[in-house]
């Protein structure tokens, strides 16, 4: 059986907010600081570009034992052999993702209601990604956000593990925590932080903090 996987401090990458700096730079620091898994997320460059990443991104975490979870791209994740796949309610369906990707493959998928997330536990995803918490610049192409109330009703309804994402930071992760997340989803607070060892280690104390 595979080892269950720790989501409690989850990277997403994006390289528009990693000034000048690479993502594998950033994963690395960030990884130092305690990140537990990396989804590398990049929306505009070539296939061969976000498969040379992704390969370069896996050989490290390999190392480390952090997994990598690729967004949107089963034909990337499966080139580079990645631990899974983040998909949205218009990317590939999760049955035909299943179909395509090897056993154990970690599915993740984003939901933004409550119906979402039942379908998506129901169909086979290996954790949730609700979004988004709180209203975020990162991405606007979204649901009004859930708030911390919004958790609260998504772990009620949900049994496998849930990752909160949009607008997370050092002020409100643990409060995500608290009301129930499995893990905090984040992308500005530590790829464009100017030191991103010491942003994600103060969020994992954050979160840490929550649990003891
Ligand atoms: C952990 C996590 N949760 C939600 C998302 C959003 O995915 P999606 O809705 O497919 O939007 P894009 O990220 O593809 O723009 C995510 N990436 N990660
Ligand atoms: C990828 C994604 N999906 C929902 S909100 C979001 C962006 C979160 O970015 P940030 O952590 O900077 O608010
Ligand atoms: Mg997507």
């Amino acid at each position: 059986m595979n080892r269950p996987v720790d989501y409690s401090l989850y990277l997403v990458t994006d390289r528009g907010l990693a000034k000048e700096r690479s993502i594998l730079e950033i994963v690395k620091k960030a990884v130092s600081g305690g990140v537990t898994c990396v989804q590398l997320r990049e929306k505009a460059c070539s296939t061969r570009e976000f498969i040379d990443q992704a390969r370069a991104l896996k050989a490290w975490l390999d190392q480390k034992g952090v997994p990598l979870i690729i967004n949107d791209r089963v034909d990337v994740a499966l080139a580079v052999g990645a631990s899974g796949i983040h998909l949205g309610q218009s990317d590939m369906h999760i049955r035909d993702a299943r179909c395509l990707l090897p056993e154990g493959s970690l599915i993740g998928i984003s939901a933004e209601s409550q119906e979402d997330a039942l379908a998506a536990e129901r169909d086979g995803g290996d954790y949730i990604g609700i979004s988004p918490v709180f209203a975020t610049p990162t991405k606007t192409d979204t649901a009004p956000p859930l708030g911390l109330e919004g958790v609260r009703r998504m772990r009620k309804a949900i049994r496998i593990p849930l990752v909160g994402i949009g607008g997370i930071g050092l002020s409100n992760g643990a409060g995500v925590m608290t009301a129930g997340a499995d893990g905090i989803a984040v992308v500005s607070a530590i790829v464009a932080a100017d030191d991103p060892k010491k942003a994600a280690r103060a969020l994992k104390k954050a979160i840490e903090k929550n649990g003891t």
